[in-house]
């Protein structure tokens, strides 16, 4: 295998000239030293040690600090098919792709290369490509940590992402790209010295003085990716009403809730309305969907998404999921709070740490902040279990890796709610549930969690759409009913 070292500031990365080898490109995900022993407590716990034993243990929890920081190796879409069958969307897709050139890939190859996913009906993947040989230049520009990631899922850098440039830059200039690893880097900065990783090449489409120019905040594509590490086609206005780029957990969720036309469902904790447009969809945009979050200017989004992708059934609320049942059950007011039992299923996609987003080099949070979910998890898994009809579903869903969050938070539920059962969830395409929250097999057996680590080592040698359910973003579901 060829490799060569590049040297940037301070750090050496490996870069690789062939493309998918096994090597990691980007340094381990980097975090407090505090968090670092609490997510290796979780997990290298004393359940896991007894069953998998240390060795074991030890490499899956390397092959998580290794996995986090790389971004997952396709891309995910979710096609409308209450609009279009999907073999339409899928041929539309590629017509789309080949047209706009923003596919590395021939004519020819371009609809060949999106695949639909075996086990869920509206979901098609797409390779990335990638890591790259990428040539590092002399001009850097510097962005923050999530506008990095989302470079490395195929976005351009967006201007008010840019934390520092080259004093000179001018619209048309070729500059590489860092992401401020640290959060250190300040605005307006000319040569930040402090940790960055290269994550490609591009072309200014600003100038340096309207970047940061005072007052008015910059807005639109700062720098067009010409050359990123990983290539994978930017969404950015592609068939807008047919396809709903989504981590295929989150698609996995609203097959596992599995609503039914007619019914009425409540998506808790909802932008910026995913899981909620999907869950419409499945509904053939018959019944209705409730959807709720605490956050005013989010509902705009739920909003926004829901007419793109010509969805009636969602009526969106501001309101605060924790106060949303009733004491009038006689209240029968369209919008919050609802009297109890009103719902045929309930979403609880909650709030959460957020440890399983994928690419994630850094995390800043203390492990006070990390650990301080579960309390209002808990607070909104009460209201959930109030607004449920009795015979409803109740699916809870976190986009984070540790026990007290997922697995925990299900040994509570069955404890605390003595009418709550674990049910089967369809498609079971992820792993099973964690050891050490003191579930048994059976009930582990009925959890799903997508666990990256447990296949990272395969992931860059075995191809689409084998490697899909494997290389995905840390994940967890549960599915209830009430009885
Ligand atoms: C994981 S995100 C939801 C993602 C969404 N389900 C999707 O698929 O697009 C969690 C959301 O919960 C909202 N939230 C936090 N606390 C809440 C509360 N008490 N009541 C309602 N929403 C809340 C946040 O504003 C955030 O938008």
């Amino acid at each position: 295998m060829l490799r060569r070292h590049v040297k940037t500031t301070g750090w050496f990365l490996y870069l690789s000239i062939k493309v998918r080898q096994a090597m990691p490109v980007f340094p381990r995900i980097s975090m407090k030293p505090e968090v670092t022993e609490y997510l290796k407590s979780v997990y290298i716990n004393k359940e896991v040690l007894t069953v998998v034993g240390p060795e074991e243990a030890e490499r899956r929890f390397q092959n998580l600090l290794t996995c986090l920081s790389h971004p997952p190796s396709y891309t995910c879409v979710r096609a409308s098919t209450h609009l279009a069958p999907l073999e339409e969307i899928h041929h539309q897709l590629g017509e789309e792709l080949k047209k706009r050139q923003i596919c590395s890939l021939s004519a020819q190859e371009a609809s060949v290369h999106i695949l639909p996913h075996p086990q869920v009906k509206d979901v098609l993947l797409l390779p990335v490509d990638g890591p790259r040989c990428v040539q590092q230049l002399s001009s850097e520009v510097v962005v923050g940590a999530q506008c990095a990631n989302a470079v490395l899922r195929g976005a351009n850098v967006f201007a008010p992402g840019i934390l520092g440039s080259p004093k000179y830059m001018k619209v048309g200039d070729v500059v590489s790209v860092f992401s401020d690893l640290e959060g250190r880097c300040t605005r307006g900065a000319t040569n930040y010295q402090g940790k960055k990783v290269f994550v490609g090449n591009g072309v200014a489409k600003r100038d340096r003085s309207s970047i940061f120019c005072p007052g008015e905040p910059a807005r639109g594509v700062g720098v067009q990716m010409v050359d990123p590490l990983y290539r994978s086609p930017s969404f950015d206005g592609v068939l807008p009403s047919l396809v709903f780029l989504q981590n295929l957990p989150s698609v996995v969720v609203g097959h596992v809730l599995d609503p039914h036309p007619g019914e009425r469902i409540l998506d808790m904790c909802a932008a910026p309305g995913g899981k909620t447009c999907h869950i419409a969809a499945l509904m053939g945009d018959q019944g209705e969907v409730v959807a709720l979050d605490k956050i005013r200017s989010k509902i705009a989004q739920i909003q926004e998404n829901a007419q793109i992708l010509r969805l009636q059934s969602i009526k969106a609320f501001c309101f605060d999921g924790t106060k949303a049942v009733s004491s009038d059950s006689t209240q029968t007011s369209e919008g919050p709070p609802f009297p109890a039992e009103s719902f045929d299923r309930v979403l609880l996609d909650a709030p959460c740490s957020g440890l399983g987003q994928r690419p994630n080099m850094s995390i800043t949070w203390s492990l006070k902040e990390i650990c301080s979910y579960q309390p209002l998890q808990r607070k909104l898994f009460h209201t959930a279990v109030r607004l449920l009809k009795k015979g409803g579903v109740l699916v809870y869903s976190t986009c984070t890796i540790t026990l007290a969050e997922n697995e925990e938070q299900v040994a509570w539920a069955l404890h605390t709610f003595p009418r709550l059962t674990l049910q089967l969830q369809k498609p079971h395409i992820g792993a099973e549930g964690m050891l050490g929250a003191g579930l048994s097999s059976e009930q582990l057996h009925l959890l799903q969690r997508f666990s990256p680590e447990l296949s990272w080592d395969q992931t860059q040698t075995t191809s689409l759409p084998c490697r899909a359910d494997g290389d995905t973003i840390g994940f967890f579901i549960a599915k209830f009913m009430k009885t």
